[in-house]
């Protein structure tokens, strides 16, 4: 049973666009990631054309301890706060049941983990590569 702190649902303020906050609003499309806890979908959000997102759905139950709940919401509160073109933000939090779900913007390429393994499959040989990539990380920290 989820007994974590249920804040109420989180949406950006300031946006042109509102996201919806309930869960029948987005179709679900495939998973795009996962872990322990949490899965990771494309989606497209209905009462905005269609617009693709990505929802990670993260199952508070199965989170036991309440630390680790409210590590949860301290990382959507943060995701919604972030505005800076490095740092992925979330459009939107909400929860159904004991699930917590956060609609984010959909990164067609993947994560930076990513696009630096996939470029790099051997390692990191070019210093300008490795300079640039810490240059930006640090504009967005
Ligand atoms: N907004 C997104 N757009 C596209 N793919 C994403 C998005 N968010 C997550 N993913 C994919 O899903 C995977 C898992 O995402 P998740 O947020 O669970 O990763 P994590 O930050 O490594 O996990 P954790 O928060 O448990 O440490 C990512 O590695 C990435 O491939």
């Amino acid at each position: 049973m989820w007994k974590g702190k249920k804040s109420g649902p989180l949406t950006r303020r300031g946006r042109k666009r509102e996201f919806p906050i309930r869960a029948a609003d987005y179709e679900l499309l495939e998973p795009i990631g996962d872990g322990a806890t949490a899965v990771v979908r494309r989606a497209r959000c209905r009462p905005l054309g269609g617009e693709v997102v990505a929802v990670k759905i993260m199952n508070m139950a199965q989170r036991a301890e309440s630390d680790v709940q409210n590590n949860a919401s301290e990382e959507v509160k943060t995701m919604i706060m972030i505005d800076h073109p490095n740092l992925l933000s979330a459009y939107c939090s909400f929860t159904k049941g004991e699930t917590l779900w956060i609609v984010m913007p959909y990164m067609a390429g993947g994560s930076c983990y990513h696009l630096m393994k996939s470029s790099y499959p051997k390692g990191f040989e070019d210093e300008n590569f490795i300079a640039f990539v810490l240059r930006e990380t640090l504009k967005g920290l």
